[in-house]
């Protein structure tokens, strides 16, 4: 049962697994909530932050301190919902202003359930999870906020981000249609792992007509619709719980049918080569991250969100079961892997967001390197 926090100032208390608390005021609905405590750099695009189904279990604080200062509108939604478990926010806007916007972001969190907080130190908060790493969190308004103890043991059972297996949670139930933006030219069966809503329009915009299919998808469901490419999305969780995506997409390397993956995808694209997935420490999640595509050399400022990464060599090409493999882009800030491709086949993935939802539009050449590939399989 959540109520309105709106004009008021109830209090609220954050407080992370290793016992460090945070006082503030609830924002949104008041209530509580539990989920794994990120961090996003993003200065701007909330809308489709708190939106994107990756986000599903995970509680994200924002460390621009003014948010909520555009509203929230009607067309920047990735999805159907708010996925975020809950949201930190330092000051936000009281007064949102933007042509589009038809409500602001406290009355939109309210109205869908979504427990936050205001008045918290985010930069304190953020930097204590770059020292200690990501962890769980629980935010609490409305009831006790006093009894910290209590309020720890809450937090310390509730469930972990590792191990977790949440694509099917988020993923549509039934099948749907994209139909390509003028004329058509290709078919793309895509698995949906928590897709983004701008990814199948970005395809759209290329002339794919997108079969987009449940998480559960199986390899007849895959080549039912006859597609030119297959592609997996990005989604919410442990990418080491993904043993189904990870079958059907070895089965679609088996075939030598184009394959994309973004995200998830490419974990399980790692996977399916051979290749491990590891927790990092605190992740990626902002929209300026420079990524280096080692193809070209160029640099991209790319919109990232992953918790997990792929363990893969940087520096040698890889031989797998489906020929020989390579990392194709690589973070600067940290040589985390953000790509990998074949070298014998038409397959590659990023870990990153070429959708650009929010975010630059550096990489979305990777939508046409797919396309490439489509017609390659064609010429
Ligand atoms: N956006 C994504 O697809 C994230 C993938 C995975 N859940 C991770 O955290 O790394």
């Amino acid at each position: 049962m959540t109520t309105s926090t709106r004009g008021t100032r109830v209090p609220a208390v954050l407080v992370l697994e290793d016992g460090r608390v945070f006082r503030g005021r609830a924002y949104g609905a008041v209530g509580e909530t539990f989920g794994e405590a990120v961090f996003s750099t993003g200065m701007t695009g909330y809308q489709e932050t708190l939106t994107d189904p990756s986000y599903h279990r995970q509680v994200v604080v924002m460390t621009a301190p003014h948010v909520g200062n555009t509203g929230v509108n009607d067309e920047d939604a990735e999805s159907a919902r708010i996925w975020v478990a809950g949201y930190v926010v330092r000051d936000p806007a009281r007064t949102p202003s933007n042509w589009r916007s038809t409500r602001t972001l406290d009355e939109e969190l309210e109205r869908q359930g979504v427990v936050g907080i205001s008045g918290v130190d985010t930069r304190a908060l953020t930097r204590h999870l770059r020292e200690r790493g990501a962890m769980r969190v629980g935010i609490f308004s409305g009831g006790a906020v006093a009894d910290d103890a209590a309020l720890l043991a809450k937090v310390q059972a509730a469930p972990q981000m590792k191990g977790a297996d949440l694509s099917a949670e988020v993923a549509t139930k039934e099948p749907y249609v994209v139909p390509a933006i003028g004329e058509k030219r290709f078919t793309v069966a895509a698995v949906d792992l928590g897709i983004k809503g701008m990814t199948p329009q970005r395809m759209a915009e290329r002339g794919i007509e997108v079969h987009v299919l449940p998480a559960t998808a199986t390899v007849d469901d895959v080549y039912a619709v006859n597609p030119d490419g297959v592609f997996f999305s990005n989604g919410p969780g442990d990418p080491a719980t993904a043993d189904g995506p990870v079958s059907v997409m070895r089965a679609v390397l088996e075939r030598r049918t184009p394959l994309f993956g973004i995200c998830f995808g490419n974990q399980i694209l790692g996977r399916a080569l051979g290749f491990g997935t590891y927790k990092l420490k605190y992740g990626h999640r902002g929209i300026n991250q420079p990524v280096q595509d080692r193809t070209t050399g160029k640099v991209e400022v790319t919109a990232h969100n992953h918790g997990f990464a792929v363990d893969a060599p940087l520096d040698t090409v890889s031989d797998t079961p489906y020929g020989r493999a390579e990392v194709s882009h690589v973070c600067l800030n940290d040589n985390v892997v953000e790509g990998l491709q074949l070298l014998d086949q038409p397959a590659f993935s990023v870990q990153y967001h070429p959708e650009a939802a929010a975010g630059p539009h550096d990489a979305a050449y990777l939508f046409d390197r797919f396309v490439s590939l489509m017609e390659g399989e064609r010429a």
